[in-house]
């Protein structure tokens, strides 16, 4: 039986997809969101208009996860240590497999890092790459990056969570992985802002390419392979979300190119990570303009012209 901690949009998509391998249970916090998706197999509140299988149990109360079993993390960056602080016991026996993109504001660590520092001695996974909720529920063909230090745990994961139509590479680099997944967010929200303030497709290119450099700089300089960054979990995700309006962090960046107003209650993982980022990469002493510019357009502290003089006006220098 696979624990899906969480039953936002992405929780809800890989329950379903899960489901087509055996049992699974989904964890909601709020019992009457419980009540609601026992009531019309749905999860109107997160991912409506799909259907929830009959084999996945949908509960508030998080039972004690045995040894060895399998645990998703699918709640949103900035509250990961938060629910491990409230539920690090009954999870801590578990394989855990973090599934959120991003960066701690507080502390700049990724996901699997918070999950060593929390529960000390489990082992940490973490599953990202290019996939939208809608398409995995939908079960349209998707790949995605399992990263485990322990290949062993890895290979287990891998051969568990793969389904028909969610296809999963394994690699031992939990850093590449999860970085690459919390810097594209930050890029979409830029290319969302090239395109809502109407700079071009051809500003959109390049705002990836270079956004691509800064993510690689910052991933060599923790250590994180550079294949891993120009796979699926960075590069593969990098293109998904910064090109299609599905994502929530472009739509985000495009609300901001056209000065409109943004709904709050939309998960926007890249808006915290921008700041987080900001500050690691000034720690690590490395130069990123595109994200310090993207940073402060989502503070207000720019307008996109003045954003666009700053990146353009800077040396020229070899590619
Ligand atoms: N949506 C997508 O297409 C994809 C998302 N991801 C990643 O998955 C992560 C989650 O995103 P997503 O599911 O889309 O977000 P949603 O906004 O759809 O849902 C977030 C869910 O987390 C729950 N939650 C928040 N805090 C807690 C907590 N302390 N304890 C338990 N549950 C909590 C919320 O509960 P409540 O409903 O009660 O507020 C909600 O159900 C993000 O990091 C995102 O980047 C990755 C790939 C694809
Ligand atoms: O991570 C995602 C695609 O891989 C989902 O992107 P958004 O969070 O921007 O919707």
């Amino acid at each position: 039986m696979i624990t899906i901690f969480g039953a936002g949009a992405f929780g809800t998509a890989l329950a379903i997809s899960l489901s087509r391998n055996g049992p699974v249970t989904l964890l909601a916090r709020d019992p009457d969101h419980v009540a609601e998706m026992r009531a019309t197999r749905q999860n109107a509140r997160r991912l409506p208009g799909v259907e929830l299988p009959d084999n996945i149990a949908i509960s508030a109360e998080l039972e004690p996860v045995s040894k060895g079993q399998i645990a998703l993390l699918s709640v949103p960056m900035q509250r990961l240590r938060g629910a491990l602080e409230t539920h690090g016991d009954a999870l801590s026996q578990g394989h855990l497999v973090a599934c959120c993109k991003g960066m701690e504001l507080a502390t700049g660590l990724g996901p699997t890092r918070i999950i060593d520092e929390m529960l000390p001695g489990t082992t940490t996974a973490i599953l990202t790459g290019p996939s939208f909720a809608a398409d995995i529920a939908r079960g349209l063909p998707t790949a995605l990056t399992l990263a485990c230090t322990d290949d062993k745990v890895g290979e287990a994961l891998q051969s568990a969570l793969s389904t028909a139509n969610l296809r999963l590479y394994r690699t031992t680099d939990t850093s590449g992985a999860e970085l690459g997944g919390a810097l594209k967010n930050v890029m979409a929200i830029g290319t969302g802002v090239v395109m809502g303030a109407g700079l071009g497709e051809s500003a959109r290119a390049a705002l990836m390419t270079r956004g691509f450099a800064e993510m690689s700089r910052m991933a060599a300089a923790v250590g994180a392979r550079p294949e891993t960054l120009s796979g699926l979990s960075g590069f593969g995700d990098l293109v998904l979300t910064c090109t299609s309006e599905q994502s929530r962090n472009t739509r985000f960046g495009v609300s901001l190119g056209r000065n409109e107003r943004f709904d709050p209650n939309v998960t926007v993982e890249g808006a915290a990570t921008a700041r987080a980022v900001v500050a690691r990469a000034a720690d690590l002493g490395i130069d990123m303009p595109v994200t310090r510019a993207i940073t402060a357009l989502i503070n207000g502290e720019l307008q996109v012209e003045q954003a666009m003089d700053m990146l353009l006006s800077r040396p020229l220098k070899e590619e």
